[in-house]
């Protein structure tokens, strides 16, 4: 029998320093998150980051957490019962990292007669940081615990047309309401080293700003084309003038370089240059969480404001839209019914 996972990248269980603690240190300990030798990563993640990070971090989770819990899983859980609803197989929820754990997401899926599991990473661009660390842990746990299991996956969805209509039609709403002279799409950003590890060609990446135009094998796995993308279809298919929107990449960790330009200092440069009224979008999640409520939603907006904005908008996550819900649940029974 099938059966469907979705897969977001979890929270920590509550805002406890300790809690916070545990949960970055389980993320950043990923080698797909930070890919460095063990013993690097040991030292840089256990020795520096956990000492004042959880802290900083406990304190942001605390602004925007909510009496259900943490919005990302608060609203991973809503649109798992409404996906349920819609799809023919059992469909189970899991995270990254945290609860419920991908172990026990499958353990559901085995418990219902489910020999054949559609991995279903909820992340529009792939990223080795996001996706390939959810493939390569399911791989291992089925290989480990459930042999009796075969895993599918639903590739990275940037270009979908589906996606892209439900996307773009999310965004013009708030585009009727907030009527900005400027619309941010704002990524999650990456280190650039991530981009070129991932680069399958080993030599397409250059990271200067042509090579994510230029078609190549490279982009299957290319999130910074993958991003360019999405943002090109989703204004195709509102018609917006090429000066009305722009893309850059978020929520920097650390001192190597990530992949540029970066979303505090583009918003901070539009509220100098004059620009009063301004819309982000966060494309790369599809639930609201920490980085659009707090990084773009307070954070984001209190600088813009600081700096010379008057308005601004946080365009809200595709969380429960309904076109979104029938996107995600029409992809699972096409792969059910194969
Ligand atoms: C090296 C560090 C990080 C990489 C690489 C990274 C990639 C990445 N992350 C997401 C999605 C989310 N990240 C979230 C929070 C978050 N991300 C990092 C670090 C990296 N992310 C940290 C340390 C944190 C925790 C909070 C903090 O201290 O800033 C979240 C929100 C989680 C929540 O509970 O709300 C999401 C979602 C993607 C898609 C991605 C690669 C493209
Ligand atoms: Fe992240
Ligand atoms: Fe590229």
């Amino acid at each position: 029998m099938k059966g469907a996972l979705l897969i977001n990248l979890g929270s920590p269980n509550s805002t406890s320093v300790k809690d916070v603690r545990n949960y970055l240190d389980e993320f950043l300990m990923d080698e797909y998150v930070i890919d460095k030798p063990y013993i690097f990563r040991a030292l840089l993640v256990k020795g520096i980051i956990l000492n004042t990070r959880p802290k900083k971090s406990a304190a942001a989770y605390k602004k925007i957490w909510w009496d259900e819990g943490s919005p990302l899983i608060v609203l991973s859980e809503r649109l798992h019962e409404k996906v349920k609803k819609q799809v023919d197989i059992p469909v189970e929820l899991a995270m990254r990292y945290g609860k419920p754990s991908l172990k026990s997401g499958i353990q559901k899926l085995v418990d219902q007669g489910v020999t054949e599991i559609y991995l279903v990473p909820l992340y529009p661009q792939f990223a080795m940081a996001s996706t390939e660390t959810i493939l390569a842990l399911a791989d291992k746990l089925v290989k480990k615990y459930f042999p009796q299991v075969t895993l599918n996956d639903l590739p990275a969805f940037y270009n979908r047309p589906d996606y892209i209509e439900a996307l773009s039609e999310s965004i013009q709403k708030s585009l009727d309401t907030a009527k900005p002279e400027h619309l941010l799409f704002s990524y999650h950003g990456l280190p650039e080293r991530h981009i070129r590890k991932s680069d399958v060609t080993k030599s397409h990446c250059k990271l200067d700003g042509s090579c994510c135009n230029t078609p190549s094998p490279a982009h299957e796995f290319c999130y910074r084309h993958q991003c360019y993308e999405t943002t090109k279809l989703v204004a195709e298919k509102l018609n917006l003038k090429e000066d009305f929107y722009s893309v850059s990449f978020q929520s920097r960790l650390g001192r190597d370089p990530w992949i540029k330009p970066y979303t505090d200092f583009v918003i901070d440069d539009l509220a100098k240059d004059g620009l009063k009224n301004l819309a982000v979008v966060t494309p790369a999640f599809v639930s609201d969480c920490l980085e659009t409520l707090e990084e773009i939603g307070m954070e984001a907006k209190a600088s813009f404001i600081e700096n010379g904005g008057e308005e601004f908008t946080a365009i809200p996550c595709l969380n429960e839209d309904e076109k979104w819900i029938k996107t995600l649940s029409n992809w699972i029974n096409t792969w059910a019914e194969k």
